[in-house]
């Protein structure tokens, strides 16, 4: 038996002694749970997206034109849900999305959610926006924990440098470059409210204990220039003017691997592999940028034919259950990236919320994919799917 189907046995028997898991196993019921122990604002801020939100529930809606063939009769007792994804030794083809500003979620933020990964051997990209530093995740993951860094690259290059040098001297071996953040898209949940969390000071940890950054705000961030740091970094934050040339520079200050998140035309996934790149994410940002995208599910059959195995090709926005996982793979995807749902996860249990969410899509998984005729996460191909019947 496999320790991801013990799970499954252990909740069954926990209930017999009638002690219930904590949280629901139906991960689609955690944003709910969600909403009603976090702020408005911060709830606000995790489950909106940009918009009328349209390509929110598009990335949902996705899914759901998708249904699984399952094949009998396979032998399908020794399952292998292990993968290599840009040179990372991953359990199961599942990474933990680059969530900013952890800490409106729970106290512990990011150093939960690294602890949890770890806890997992699953791994955790971690943001630039983060409100722990790159440098306390990854003594909180403790060694050996497989963490990869994702970069949000700032106007000033020194900064971008400096961030790169010190992701790698703390351990992190690949690099996400998110290309669809630049700024943020107009998130009426948000604008409502007046809220974003940088003015605030949450998710600005990684620049203020940046060397570079605080050169450029006259030394270590206090009371007294804090205002001029965090209009520093509100003028620092993204880029507009970048283009696939710059791509060079990246490749010169960083030996890792490299994957670039929020693709979703296949013209930018083979500029991607022209410029060297090792990967990219299908992605639109969970629908929190442009309302009106297509969604990140139909983008991406054509992104995986365009890289033609020349790349690893990941996906993210809207995995919500192991089935999800299943149709990512065999629509092309070679891990996915799951946001939203160990948010909430950390929000309602800390670090135990986060393990719990991804033990639930770990296991679900495994049996979809056994139940469907399958043992590994490679044997999926489109043939494995076929499109639901368009509603009457
Ligand atoms: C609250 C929140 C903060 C996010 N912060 C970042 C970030 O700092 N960097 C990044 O590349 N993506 C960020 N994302 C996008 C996620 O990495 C991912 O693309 C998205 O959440 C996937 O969609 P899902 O939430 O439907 O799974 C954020 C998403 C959310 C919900
Ligand atoms: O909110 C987001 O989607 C996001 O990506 C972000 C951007 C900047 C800082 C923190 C999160």
């Amino acid at each position: 038996m496999s320790p991801l189907a013990d799970f499954q046995n252990s909740i069954y028997l926990e209930g017999l002694g009638d002690v219930r898991p904590g949280l629901p196993t139906d991960l689609t019921r955690l944003e709910g749970l969600a909403e009603g122990v976090l702020s408005a604002q911060a709830f606000g801020y995790v489950a909106g997206a940009a918009g009328s939100e349209a390509t929110a529930r598009a990335n949902r809606a996705a899914f759901d034109r998708w249904r699984i063939v399952p094949r009998m009769l396979r032998d399908v007792a020794e399952r292998d849900l292990s993968v290599d994804v840009l040179g990372t030794a991953m359990p199961a083809p599942v990474l933990l999305a680059p969530i900013g500003v952890q800490s409106i979620l729970h106290p512990d933020g990011e150093l939960a959610t690294a602890r949890a990964a770890a806890a997992e051997g699953l791994t955790a990209v971690l943001s630039t926006a983060a409100s722990h530093s790159m440098e306390e995740v990854a003594e909180a993951a403790g060694d050996g924990a497989p963490r990869w860094y994702q970069l949000y690259w700032p106007k000033d290059r020194d900064l971008a440098v400096s961030f790169l040098d010190r992701a790698r001297a703390a351990g992190y071996t690949a690099l996400v470059v998110t290309l669809d953040t630049f700024t943020l898209a107009w998130r009426p949940r948000d604008l409502d409210r007046a809220y974003l969390p940088f003015l605030r000071g949450v998710g600005v940890a990684n620049y203020f204990a940046d060397p570079v950054f605080q050169r450029a705000v006259g030394g270590p961030v206090t009371g007294a220039n804090r205002q001029a740091a965090l209009l520093h970094w509100v003028a620092n934050f993204g880029n507009p003017s970048l283009t696939w040339d710059d791509l060079a520079f990246l490749r010169e200050h960083w030996d890792g691997p490299i994957a670039l998140k929020g693709i979703q035309h296949p013209d930018d996934a083979r500029r991607a592999v022209e410029a060297g790149m090792d990967g990219v994410i299908v992605s639109n940002h969970g629908g929190r940028q442009v309302d009106g995208a297509v969604a990140a599910l139909d983008a991406l059959p054509a992104v995986a034919a365009a890289v033609g195995g020349r790349a690893c090709v990941l996906f993210d926005s809207g995995v919500r259950t192991g089935a999800d996982i299943v149709k990512a793979l065999a629509l092309g995807a070679r891990a996915v990236l799951v946001g939203r749902p160990y948010a909430y996860g950390l929000a309602l249990g800390g670090q135990a919320g986060v393990r719990h969410v991804l033990r639930c899509l770990q296991a679900e998984l495994e049996l979809t994919l056994a139940l469907s005729g399958l043992t590994r996460p490679g044997q999926l191909t489109p043939e494995s799917l076929t499109s639901a019947p368009v509603p009457a």
